[in-house]
């Protein structure tokens, strides 16, 4: 199990991103893994998504790095051959959200509190092309389309009715319930799962391997925008007035 500790919200940072990977690279070369549960250690958040703060008044070279370890995370835990098991256990915006899409199953606390999505539209920026793939993978394009132009965050009832968690659960329950369905993956001869996994999911990740070092040119340009750099300030504004 893999429980995310990085108050007060999980924000995915660089130094977060970059110990995320290496631990999943870890489990990965380790033949006793066959399995990883990913999880909150922190009450009522799963993960406020990518570390604004990384995004905003930093120079190029810092956008280059904070993006590819963006990448190299979602590279490894979408490509990974384990069975990989998302607790939402509180709120998973954007991408919070990404990475319990890129699980094999998302099971989610029944909390209509805890919402889930990818809200990129509502804070001026554009969920990047992979992270849309990975949307339309799980829940279909016509969903993904209304979902992604509105930047929608979820409440769990709603989430589950899109097909975007696959269960919900009484809190108390989640991680039982996440032992329950690993239980029920792992009972399968590793070898087939995952040429079946692979096999499902090679295009979008081969798309991104493919346009790597274009799509943190890319990121680098849209980032560096002062339009961009605009609505991000405000958005971190409103959260913190939020609180006043
Ligand atoms: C064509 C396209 C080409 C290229 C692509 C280009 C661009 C696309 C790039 C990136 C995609 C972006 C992906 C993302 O993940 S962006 C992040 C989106 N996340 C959010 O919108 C969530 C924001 N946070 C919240 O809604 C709430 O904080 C939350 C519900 C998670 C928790 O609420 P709670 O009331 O418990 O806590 P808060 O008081 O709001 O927050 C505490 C503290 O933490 C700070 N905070 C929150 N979220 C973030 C974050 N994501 N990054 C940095 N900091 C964050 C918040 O400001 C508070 O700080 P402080 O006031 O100092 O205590």
């Amino acid at each position: 199990m893999m429980k995310f500790k990085s108050p007060p919200v999980n924000s995915l940072s660089l130094d977060f991103l970059t110990e995320f990977s290496i631990s999943l690279e870890k489990l990965e070369n380790d033949r006793a893994c066959r399995g990883v549960i990913i999880t909150s250690a922190i009450p009522k958040i799963f993960s406020s998504g990518l570390d604004i703060t990384e995004m905003c008044g930093k120079s190029v070279e810092h956008y280059a790095e904070f993006w590819r370890a963006v990448q190299e995370m979602w590279l490894r835990l979408y490509g990974s051959n384990m069975v990989t098991v998302a607790a939402v256990n509180g709120a998973s915006p954007a991408g919070g959200c990404l990475i319990a899409l890129s699980c094999d199953y998302r099971i989610m606390a029944e909390n209509p509190k805890f919402s889930i999505g990818l809200n990129e539209a509502q804070l001026g920026i554009v969920a990047p092309f992979w992270f849309k793939d990975t949307f339309v993978n799980v829940v279909g394009q016509r969903i993904a389309e209304r979902a992604l132009q509105l930047g929608s965050l979820y409440p769990a009832p709603e989430a589950l009715k899109l097909g975007l968690v696959d269960e919900l659960v009484p809190e108390e329950k989640l991680l039982e319930k996440a032992s329950a369905v690993m239980a029920q993956w792992l009972a399968l001869p590793d070898h087939a799962r995952q040429i079946t996994k692979s096999m499902m999911r090679k295009a979008v990740l081969d798309r991104l391997v493919a346009h790597r070092e274009e799509d943190i040119k890319y990121f680098i340009n849209f980032i560096s925008k002062e339009s961009i750099q605009k609505s991000l300030r405000m958005y971190m504004e409103m959260l913190k007035k939020k609180k006043s």
